[in-house]
Formats: C-alpha cells, sequence, structure tokens
C-alpha cells in the first residue's frame, strides 16, 4: 500500500478580486485582476502572505455541502458504523487511499467505525499460486481443510495487516483481530442454497454469536477496530466466515446504526445484467422475497443486509467500492449511492412508496 500524497507545506498566494474593499493586504503586496471565473490558480507571492481567492460560489457550495451534513453528523455520532470492505474493492490504489481517508474522517467526526473486511480474491490467487483448486457454490468458497489454512494465512497475515497499516498511515488508529480473537466470533457449520437444495460446501461457517466485548474495548480506547472472518466453532475448529455474513453479525451485536457494504459493483441490479435497473431502496419484506431469484455473488450480500436489518439496524447500504469516497457520499447527503435496504419504505395516503 503506497503512501498518501503529503500536503504542500509552502504558504501560498492566491490573487485577489477586489483589494480595496475586502483585502487589508497593502498596496504594493496586491496583485490587481479581473475576478476569476474557476478558482485563481495559487500563485505564491513573497513568503509570508496568502491572500485568498475570491469565489462566493465555490464558497456557498462548500457551506453547502457542509451543513447537508448536519443532520447525519447528529445522527451517527457516537453511534457505531459497520464497514464490509470487500476484496473486489481493495485493488486499486487511489480507492484504497479513500477508503482509509473515509474511516479516518468518521472516527475524527466522532462516529465508531468497525471494519469486517473480505479478500476473496486474494484468497483465490493465493491458492491458484499454491496450486489448490477452489470453487463458490451458492456464493460460499468449498473449503477443505487445507484451503481453510490458506484462508487464514491470507486473510489474517496479508489482508487484515493490509488494512490497518493504510489506516495507520494517518496516525496510530487501527488494530487488526480475527473471528479468533477474545471469544469475538463463535460459528457453526452451515450449508449453501443451491437452486433451491442445501449444499455441503466443508469447512464454512455461519456466526451464531458474537462477544462484542473486544470490539468495544478497541473503540472505547479510540481505535478502528479490523476484523478478518475466521471463526472456531464450539470445539475450536476454525471455519470460513464469508465476510458479509460475518459484517451483519457484528451490526447486529453491537447495535450499529448502519452497515455499509463496499463492492465492486454499485448496488443491487432487480434485473441483473440490466443496468437501468439499480436498486435505490428496498424495504427488507420485498427484499426477503427476492433473495432465492438473485444470482450466486450478491446472495450472501444481501442475505446478510437483510440480516442487519432484520437485527435491528436502521439502514443496510451497499455501495460501489470501485468510486471513490463513495462512502462519504452515500453517509452524509440525502440523495446518498447504491442500494439502501430499511425496515420499511415510508408510503403516501394511498399506501404507494414514496
Ligand atoms: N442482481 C445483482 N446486482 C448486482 N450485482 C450482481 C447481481 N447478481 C450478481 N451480481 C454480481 O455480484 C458481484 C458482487 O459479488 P462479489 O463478487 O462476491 O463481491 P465482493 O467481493 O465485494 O464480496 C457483482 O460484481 C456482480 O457481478
Ligand atoms: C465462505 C466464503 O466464501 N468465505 C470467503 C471469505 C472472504 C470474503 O468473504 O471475501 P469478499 O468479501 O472479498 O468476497 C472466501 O473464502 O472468499
Amino acid at each position: 500500500m503506497s503512501d498518501l500524497a503529503a500536503p504542500d507545506p509552502e504558504p501560498h498566494v492566491t490573487t485577489a478580486h477586489d483589494p480595496a474593499a475586502q483585502d487589508p493586504t497593502p498596496p504594493d503586496v496586491r496583485v490587481d485582476e479581473e475576478p476569476p471565473t474557476v478558482p485563481a490558480v495559487r500563485k505564491r507571492i513573497g513568503t509570508s502572505r496568502v491572500m485568498r481567492t475570491y469565489d462566493p460560489e465555490g464558497d456557498a457550495r462548500k457551506v453547502a455541502v457542509l451543513t447537508g451534513a448536519l443532520p447525519w453528523l447528529k445522527e451517527f455520532h457516537g453511534n457505531v458504523v459497520v464497514v464490509k470492505y470487500g476484496g473486489h474493492a481493495m485493488v486499486d490504489e487511489e480507492c484504497r487511499r479513500a477508503f482509509a481517508e473515509d474511516m479516518v474522517f468518521l472516527r475524527t467526526c466522532g462516529i465508531l467505525p468497525v471494519v469486517v473486511h473480505g479478500g476473496g480474491p486474494q484468497i483465490t490467487e493465493m491458492l491458484g499460486r499454491l496450486g489448490i483448486s477452489s470453487e463458490f457454490r451458492g456464493g460460499l468458497r468449498v473449503t477443505t481443510e487445507e484451503t481453510i489454512e490458506v484462508v487464514r494465512m491470507v486473510l489474517t497475515g496479508q489482508v487484515t495487516p493490509a488494512v490497518v497499516g493504510l489506516i495507520n498511515e494517518h496516525g496510530p488508529l487501527a488494530v487488526g483481530l480475527s473471528g479468533e480473537d477474545g471469544g469475538l466470533f463463535t460459528a457453526e457449520r452451515t450449508l449453501a442454497t443451491v437452486d433451491g437444495e442445501q449444499v455441503d460446501v466443508g469447512l464454512v461457517g455461519d456466526v451464531v454469536a458474537v462477544d462484542p466485548a473486544p470490539v468495544r474495548a478497541l473503540l472505547a480506547s479510540g481505535h478502528i477496530p479490523v476484523i478478518a472472518t475466521v471463526a472456531p466453532d464450539r470445539d475450536g475448529v476454525v471455519h470460513n466466515v464469508n465476510a458479509d455474513t460475518a459484517a451483519a453479525a457484528v451490526a447486529v451485536a453491537l447495535g450499529a446504526v448502519k452497515l455499509v457494504v463496499l463492492t465492486d459493483v454499485e448496488g443491487l441490479y432487480a434485473d441483473w445484467p440490466d443496468r437501468d435497473s439499480l436498486v435505490q431502496q428496498i424495504a427488507a419484506g420485498e427484499l426477503a422475497e427476492i433473495l432465492p431469484t438473485l444470482d450466486s455473488g450478491m446472495v450472501p450480500k444481501m442475505a446478510a443486509c437483510l440480516r442487519a436489518v432484520e437485527g435491528g439496524v436502521r439502514r443496510a447500504t451497499v455501495v460501489d467500492g470501485r468510486t471513490p469516497h463513495a462512502l462519504l457520499l452515500e453517509m452524509f447527503t440525502t440523495e446518498g449511492t447504491g442500494t439502501m435496504v430499511v425496515p420499511s419504505l415510508p408510503t403516501d395516503e394511498e399506501g404507494t412508496a414514496q
């Protein structure tokens, strides 16, 4: 993971538009020009004075963005937001940096982000390098005893440290842990659903219990927990847990106000792959109805959103992790982005969804 761009340490001077009326700068250091139609390119004049660009429209836009975020800041402040960071959303350098900035932004605003990360493509790549074949059934990886060793190694030894390192470029905030640490998760072997049939996929687990104590301790000390989703069952046998599933379990256990799932698609398409069928909001009841009809990749994701909302999380959203800062846009604007699952849609007097 590479460095974040360093800010320019030099002071800058920018051109002013109406020096006499607005600028206390002595005339000998002013630059008189026509007002710029776009914010002026910053010019440095001298070394100890910075002059302000006259840009009322730009300023009004910034004010609108900041004040528009206020209701959301109030709602989320002091609350847990679980962010599922999918393996496909990690592949682009700019998006990785934006993700880290977003986590630090949330924490700095007094919101409590908890990251649950995936790593499907990274596991597949490592299995390939080791000459171990791998397949998915019903959206879950068929996991043998040999596979689980690689899953555990990649998630806890490679992906967690990479995500932690990325965030910690901003300061020592992130701490990695897995479902095996501090009794965080208890797993139970689960089956995949393929064409309505239940099929065995090996050492794949669902999270049947979460002890939130280790995560709460990290939040209380100002940290950002970063969780890998391998988990022991009651006999201590480690299972491979789909990261969407684990994120939902964490969100419910922590009483999160929101679950945000970052993936490699704009959201849920009602009629996949028709790009005109992107769903903006869907009620939990309707999602439950269409879930069995969805393609396998989307099933664990939408099932996780449903589980979160049915478990008391107010909103669960699938967001395109390939768009830098899509998470901020989703969290701090009314329009949001991606697909939001809510307990029910508001209706008008005739009962029509708004
Ligand atoms: N109805 C649908 N809407 C959106 N994406 C879908 C749908 N059905 C299948 N998909 C596929 O599911 C993929 C997301 O699942 P997956 O690759 O497992 O993501 P991740 O690695 O983030 O967990 C999308 O890239 C898309 O190809
Ligand atoms: C059982 C199962 O399928 N586990 C997943 C765990 C990682 C994961 O979920 O990663 P993404 O979020 O990047 O898809 C796997 O082995 O790929």
